[in-house]
C-alpha cells in the first residue's frame, strides 16, 4: 500500500521541482504504473531485470540490483542522461515501497551512448561487484583488477598464466551470488579473471600481452599497464574488460574504447 501513497506524493513533488520523470527504484504495482502513465507530462522509469526503451513514456532499466542506493541513482542519472530525458542540473523523483527523493543529475559518471542495452547480466554482476570491490577493499586496504568477459579463446591466444590456475576444475559462475566472496579473495592477485560470455571463471592470474604501441588506443591520458591491457585485450578480440583502479575508479572496455568510467568512492 505505501507505493500508492508514495507515487502519489511522486507526482506532487515532480510537479513542485518542475520535473517530468519519476524513477521506481523497484518494479510498482501494475495499477500504480497505468495510474501515473494517464499523466500524459509524466515520464515513468522502472528499475528492475528487464531493459526496454521502445515505450519513451515507460522506460525499463536493468541495473545490478543490489548496488547501494548512491551508485543506483548515478547509474539512473546517467542512464537519463543517455537517453536525453534530462540534462545536467536537472532532477528527477525517484519511489521504492519505503522512500521518496528527489535526485539533481550531476554528471558524476560517464557512459557512451547504448551502455545500459548492451550490457549483459554477466557484465553487470562484473560490475556490481567491482563497485563492492571499489567501497569496501579487502581486509583493509583498497585493491585493484581486472574481469575479461567472453570470446575466451582468442582471449587465451594473447595471455598467459602468471600461477597455477585457481579455477582449474571448478564450475563457478560470477551469476552464482555465493561465488562472490571466492571472486573478492582471488581479486587480489596479479593480473586478469578470464570469464566466459555465460559467466564461468575459467582462470585467474593472466597475463595479457597487449602490445599498445601496434593497437592505437584512443584512451583518457594517465592510465597505467592494466587498463591499457583491459583496453587493448577488447581491441585485439570481441572480449568485453572490466576494469577496477586502486583508486576505485571501474572502467569498462569494448572494442578499445571506453564505455563506462565510475568511482563509488566519490561523493558528487
Ligand atoms: N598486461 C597485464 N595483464 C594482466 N594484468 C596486468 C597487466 N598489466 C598490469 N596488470 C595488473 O595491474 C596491476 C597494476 O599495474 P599498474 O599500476 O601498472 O596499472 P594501472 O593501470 O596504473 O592500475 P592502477 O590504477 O590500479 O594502479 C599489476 O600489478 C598487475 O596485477
Amino acid at each position: 500500500m505505501t507505493i500508492h501513497v508514495l507515487s502519489e506524493a511522486a507526482v506532487a513533488v515532480a510537479e513542485k521541482i518542475k520535473s517530468r520523470i519519476i524513477v521506481f527504484l523497484e518494479t510498482p504495482p501494475k495499477e500504480v504504473e497505468s495510474a501515473l502513465l494517464l499523466n500524459t507530462k509524466l515520464t515513468v522509469v522502472i528499475v528492475g531485470p528487464v531493459f526496454d526503451v521502445r515505450n519513451r513514456r515507460l522506460l525499463r532499466l536493468s541495473i545490478p540490483p543490489t548496488l547501494d542506493r548512491e551508485s543506483v541513482l548515478n547509474l539512473v542519472s546517467a542512464f537519463l542522461i543517455e537517453q536525453g530525458l534530462i540534462k545536467e542540473g536537472e532532477s528527477f523523483v525517484y519511489v521504492s515501497s519505503s522512500e521518496l527523493g528527489i535526485k539533481s543529475v550531476k554528471k558524476n559518471l560517464f557512459a557512451v551512448n547504448g551502455f545500459f542495452s548492451h550490457s549483459q547480466s554477466v557484465v553487470q554482476r562484473l560490475l556490481e561487484i567491482a563497485i563492492e570491490l571499489s567501497i569496501e577493499g579487502r581486509e583493509g586496504h583498497p585493491i585493484g583488477t581486472l574481469f575479461v568477459v567472453g570470446d575466451v579463446k582468442n582471449v587465451m591466444k594473447h595471455s598467459h598464466s602468471m600461477l597455477p590456475n585457481p579455477f582449474k576444475g571448478h564450475k563457478i559462475n560470477v551469476l552464482d551470488r555465493k561465488s562472490k566472496e571466492i571472486i573478492k579473495e582471488f581479486a587480489q592477485l596479479d593480473g586478469a579473471f578470464i570469464v566466459s560470455s555465460r559467466g564461468r571463471i575459467l582462470a585467474a592470474g593472466v597475463y595479457l600481452e597487449v602490445d599498445p604501441k601496434s593497437l592505437n588506443l584512443r584512451l583518457p591520458p594517465g592510465l597505467g599497464s592494466r587498463h591499457i591491457a583491459a583496453a587493448g585485450i577488447t581491441k585485439l578480440t570481441k572480449a568485453t574488460a572490466i576494469s577496477l583502479s586502486e583508486s576505485g575508479t571501474i572502467r569498462i572496455f569494448k572494442n578499445g574504447m571506453m564505455l563506462l568510467e565510475y568511482n563509488p568512492r566519490m561523493k558528487y
